[in-house]
């Protein structure tokens, strides 16, 4: 069997910000990563991290203000280089589908959300007839649990879960073979929270060429769709597991990692001390180390990613544990 190329594929990509004075804020660092067809990876990390600026230079979003490096390729195209015509009129919406993290701000006002809905499956698929746009509308928002009495409404009418709804209804759409989706449950209950990351793992599903990049600062439902977890800090990957081996046995290996999960209400409820350091001004060595219980001098210099996580203390894998114990 021949594996299938990544539907994604990012390589060393980083994200600089220039500030009036000279200064510069490392937003993203060499990431690297794919995601592939049929499969889900979440992107976690603390606010700040750097998850958004890596979403918006995917889809050629970033202000002026930024620089890019590396590749990221979408198929044979590189979207770090693409200009802003093919960006607008071939990706955005058609090759990759956005849920934002702020829904409000994507919608457009003035108009209410079934004729903007029928306005975007007029525009991305190939359905016509006044009859026939106003079903496929009817049918996009009930994909994304949009009530159907609430389609006359316009955005300012909506509550924050409905206005998140509405939005993914939009980028569920042109079925892009990426979806891309920045926190797509703030602001909705649990019950809300199941179904939307539902829809989302089924709309990659309903078709094995297609995969999905979730943000998300909830961990619950990273668990619940997720293939895989990339976990993001002060602006690098520190750590990419398989899913099931980090929500469960033997659990992720980079102590940020462990600090994320044992943060959690359900889990030790421990929140790991301290602040994430400022991104105009990280330390040269591991930007963690100094909310570290592992960290030694060592931890002075930068840890590679090597294997899948980028730390020189992790935790050890359970089979380093066994031996540890035969030893002892
Ligand atoms: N235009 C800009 N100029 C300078 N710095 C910026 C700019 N846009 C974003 N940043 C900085 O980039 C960093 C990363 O921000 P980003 O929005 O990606 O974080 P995030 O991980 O998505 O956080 P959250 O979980 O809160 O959404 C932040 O420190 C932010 O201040
Ligand atoms: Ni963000």
């Amino acid at each position: 069997m021949t594996e299938r190329p990544a539907v994604l594929s990012v390589r060393g990509l980083s994200v600089r910000f220039l500030l009036p004075g000279g200064r510069r804020v490392a937003a993203v660092t060499d990431a690297h990563f794919d995601v592939a067809p049929g499969e889900c990876l979440a992107l976690i990390g603390e606010s700040g991290c750097g998850k958004s600026v890596l979403a918006s230079a995917l889809l050629g979003l970033l202000p002026a203000n930024a620089r890019t490096a590396g590749h990221a390729h979408l198929g044979d195209l590189d979207l770090l280089t693409a200009d802003e015509r093919t960006l607008a009129r071939t990706v955005r919406g058609r090759r990759i589908g956005l849920v934002p993290q702020s829904p409000a701000a994507h919608l457009t006002p003035v108009r209410t959300i079934r004729s903007q809905l029928e306005e975007t499956v007029a525009q991305l698929t190939g359905v016509r007839g006044r009859a026939a746009l106003r079903a496929a509308a009817e049918r996009a928002a009930e994909r994304a649990a949009f009530p159907a009495d609430h389609l006359d409404r316009h955005p300012h009418e909506l509550s924050g879960g409905l206005a998140q709804r509405a939005a993914t209804a939009l980028a569920l759409v042109g079925e892009a073979p990426l979806l891309l989706a920045d926190e797509p449950t703030t602001g909705l209950d649990r019950d809300l929270v199941d179904r939307t990351v539902d829809e989302l793992r089924r709309h990659v599903d309903a078709d094995g060429g297609r995969a999905l990049l979730m943000i998300t600062h909830d961990l619950a439902a990273a668990e619940r769709i997720a293939d895989r977890i990339a976990v993001m800090y002060a602006g690098r990957i520190v750590e990419l597991a398989d899913a099931g081996t980090f929500f469960g046995a033997p659990g992720p290996r980079h102590p940020y990692s462990r600090g994320l999960l044992d943060a959690l209400p359900d889990r030790a409820f421990t929140p790991i001390p301290g602040m994430p350091p400022e991104l105009g001004a990280l330390p040269d060595g591991c930007a963690f180390a100094a909310r570290c219980g592992r960290a030694t001098d060592t931890c002075a210099t930068l840890p590679a990613l090597t294997g899948s996580v980028a730390c020189h203390h992790p935790v050890p894998a359970v089979r380093d544990l066994v031996t540890e114990d035969i030893r002892a």
